[in-house]
């Protein structure tokens, strides 16, 4: 006999089984998401994913979404007519695009993650880094290596910022009552300035900072690939390493591992990348045995996902 969705009771049996003890384990504990921009595009997946969140939620977990917004600031500015530049990944960020990043991040990007949850059932409340001074910034040096020059070169990006201290009690606050924080990557400047922040250094830190059990990159391939574009499913940091020192993981990649080597070494348990095109990526990796991705655990860390 089968079900309606062509699973037999037993598989739908084994399937909510392998569920508990996850459910268990993770009852209680912090999971840091990013929400990359790339992974965003598509409605059907918009929806899974915001029903994953509120499952996570009602089955005890405080999930805290970071989201990105990399392509949507780009159609933006394009429509404004404008150019955008990115320098070692990040957006050159001048006064007018810092209006637009600003606006599109946290205003458009943010309500719609808002929108979905609540309307799966969630109790989403939206935020930037300026709320209850989340995140606090300093800006970003950013240099080029240059073989004519004996120095490295600065290169000036802007208003692009980086994490200097995050200050979580709104979201503590949040997650004691039903609520779920959504997180655009803005931080506020030692003399009142607004900053772009890179979204993966954002998940990072918060990540560290609130202890959490998991760090979740939503990405837009399967996870950290090998040279022969296999799947790497499990690494610890010094695979990791290795796979940076030989070229294998590069380009966007790389600040992405280099998070979750910094959180996973501040004591987040493990790191995952997955892969946000995935239906219901979330869901499989914080409740089944497989997990989908690639994990990245630390060194003192459990060896199982
Ligand atoms: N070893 C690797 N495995 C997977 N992706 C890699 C690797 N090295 C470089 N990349 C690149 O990193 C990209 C992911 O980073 P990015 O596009 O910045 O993601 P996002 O937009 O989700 O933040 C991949 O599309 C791929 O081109
Ligand atoms: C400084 C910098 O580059 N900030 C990013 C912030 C958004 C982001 O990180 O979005 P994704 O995760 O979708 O790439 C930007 O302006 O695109």
């Amino acid at each position: 006999m089968s079900t309606k969705n062509g699973y037999t009771p037993a598989d739908t049996a084994h399937i909510l089984n392998e569920a508990l003890p996850y459910i268990r384990r993770f009852h209680g504990s912090t999971i840091v998401v990013k929400y990359g921009g790339n992974a965003m595009v598509d409605e059907g997946l918009k929806e899974s994913f915001a029903r994953d969140v509120v499952l996570m939620k009602l089955v005890g977990m405080n999930p805290v979404i970071v989201h990105g917004g990399g392509p949507q600031i780009g159609k933006t500015l394009e429509e404004m007519g404008r150019k955008t530049e990115f320098i070692a990944g990040m957006r050159v960020t001048d006064a007018d695009t810092m209006e637009v990043v600003e606006m599109v991040l946290g205003g458009h990007v943010n309500k719609e993650i808002v929108r979905l949850i609540n309307r799966h059932g969630g109790k989403a409340v939206g935020l930037s880094g300026k709320d209850g001074g989340l995140i606090r910034a300093r800006k970003l040096q950013v240099t080029r290596e240059s073989p004519e020059a004996d120095a490295p070169e600065i290169i000036d990006v802007g208003l692009v910022g980086e994490v200097e201290s995050i200050h979580p009690e709104v979201v503590e606050t949040l997650d004691t009552g039903d609520f779920i924080p959504i997180i655009a990557p803005i931080g506020v400047g030692p003399e009142g300035e607004t900053f772009n922040i890179n979204a993966d250094l954002v998940a990072g830190r918060l990540a560290q900072e609130l202890a959490a059990e998991k760090l979740v990159l939503l990405t837009d391939v399967p996870g950290i690939l090998d040279s022969g574009g296999g799947l790497l499913t499990g690494l610890d940091p010094e695979q990791v390493n290795g796979y940076i020192s030989d070229g294998t993981i590069a380009g966007g990649m790389l600040p992405k591992v280099r998070c979750c080597l910094d959180a996973v070494g501040g004591g987040v348990q493990s790191a995952h990348i997955i892969d946000g095109r995935v239906d219901h990526a979330l869901l499989l990796e914080v409740f089944t045995d497989a997990g989908v991705g690639t994990l990245i655990r630390g060194t003192a860390g459990r060896t199982q996902k």
